[in-house]
């Protein structure tokens, strides 16, 4: 396809290369409606990149995305298309093993498309570290801790469901921290809501809001104010411009975190220039790749800015991703919230991530260490068996 691009690694014939690219969207359903200000969610499309090699060794990687095209400029089918257009010319044949080198030549003819990047790259370590039988945080550097607290998200809409919720949460021991998902109904019934939850965990639970940009600066003026004093211990991104974070950062007494401001490092670098939040909410998708986490992370250390490990609702691979470069930070201070596979019905690989005590532990086997459940996959691939199981059924 491009003749002006050189070979990246050594080109000794024993090499393992890229082979073959496979991408695949799988629909799945949410176990409810997942209300954000954006958009209603009652199902999550990954798009799945299996990267083949020669020796062998295949590599998984996952894109997702929220509600299709309402949160950002990508979309699990424009993922999908990316890939099989114009990654894969630039990566068949290409040493499977300089994963860096190969990122940087794809970054070359392909100037965005954070994504889907972060998903081939994904692939990319999961391959490497199967052949090296070490996990993608050994590849990263290594990691500090092997658990994770994770937070769960409170998106039913309604705020009895939504206690209910946080109590069966709690009982069950598997989340203490929650993030309740405000800014689509009026300020002060927001306010409302997240102050009656407060009230009903008391000090049992870290209680905090995402509001996805949906706030004027006066709403946020006010709205921080009365978070504070409901309890709330965390805002994050109730504006959408860094001018106004920037304007909004410490003057309530309650955290102000970034999300949708981050697009990777350099917009991290600006960010922190002016001190516009007290927190960086990273992830690996938004980051561009998990070595631009990492460097975000930095970024954020170096500033004095706390981290988050963020997400984009993963399922399970970019979840364990995601997981993968969150335990080499070397701070993690205000936890992560890589509940993703939780929020699906359906389980696709062959042995569950394992959550408790309100944690979830890294896995520890080569790459990404998971195995994915092929005939499930292959039931809720996009116009896969499940499509013809039921056109089957209507015709008989
Ligand atoms: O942070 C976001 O904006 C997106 C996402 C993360 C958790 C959740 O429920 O939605
Ligand atoms: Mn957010």
């Amino acid at each position: 396809m491009n003749t002006t691009l050189t070979s990246v690694g050594p080109t000794a014939a024993s090499l393992p290369l890229v082979e073959r690219i496979e991408t695949l969207l799988v629909d799945l359903p949410t176990i409810r409606p997942h209300k954000l200000s954006v958009a209603t969610m009652n199902g999550q499309t990954l798009m799945l990149v299996k990267v083949h090699c020669s020796d062998g060794i295949v590599g998984i990687g996952e894109g997702t995305t929220i509600a299709g095209l309402a949160y950002g400029g990508e979309s699990p089918e424009s993922m999908k298309l990316a890939v099989d257009t114009y990654f894969r010319p630039v990566m068949v044949g290409q040493d499977a093993t300089a994963v860096r080198a190969l990122m940087a030549r794809i970054g070359k003819m392909v100037k965005e498309n954070r994504f889907a990047k972060c998903a081939v790259e994904t692939a990319l370590l999961d391959a490497h570290g199967k052949r090296l039988g070490q996990p993608v945080s050994e590849l990263l550097g290594g990691r500090l801790r092997s658990r994770l607290a994770v937070a769960w998200t409170l998106a039913s809409g309604d705020t009895k469901t939504d206690i209910a919720e946080a109590e069966k949460m709690l009982d069950l021991r598997r989340h203490r921290i929650f993030k309740l998902k405000i800014g689509a109904r009026p300020l002060r019934q927001d306010i409302a809501h997240v102050a009656a939850i407060k009230r009903a965990l008391g000090e049992r639970a870290s209680v905090r809001v995402d509001v996805n940009m949906a706030w004027s600066e006066t709403d946020a003026a006010y709205g921080m104010a009365a978070l504070a004093d409901a309890g709330c211990d965390l805002v994050e991104q109730p504006v959408a411009s860094a001018a106004a974070l920037t304007r909004l950062v410490r003057r309530f007494p309650v955290a102000l975190m970034a999300d949708e401001s981050l697009h990777g490092p350099e917009s991290a670098f600006e960010l922190a220039k002016v001190s516009g939040a007290d927190v960086f909410a990273v992830k690996i998708e938004q980051s561009g790749g998990l070595f631009n986490a990492q460097r975000v992370a930095v970024i954020a250390d170096a500033a004095g800015i706390g981290l988050y490990g963020g997400t984009m609702l993963e399922g399970a691979v970019g979840t364990v991703a995601s997981a993968q470069v969150f335990s080499t930070f070397t701070n993690l201070q205000w936890g992560t919230e890589l509940f993703g596979p939780l929020l699906l019905t359906e389980e696709i690989l062959t042995a569950p991530l394992t959550y408790s005590e309100f944690e979830l532990t890294v896995p520890a086997g080569p790459g990404l260490g998971i195995e994915l459940d092929e005939e499930r996959l292959a039931f809720f691939t996009r116009d896969g068996l499940r499509k013809t199981i039921s056109i089957a059924g209507q015709g008989g």
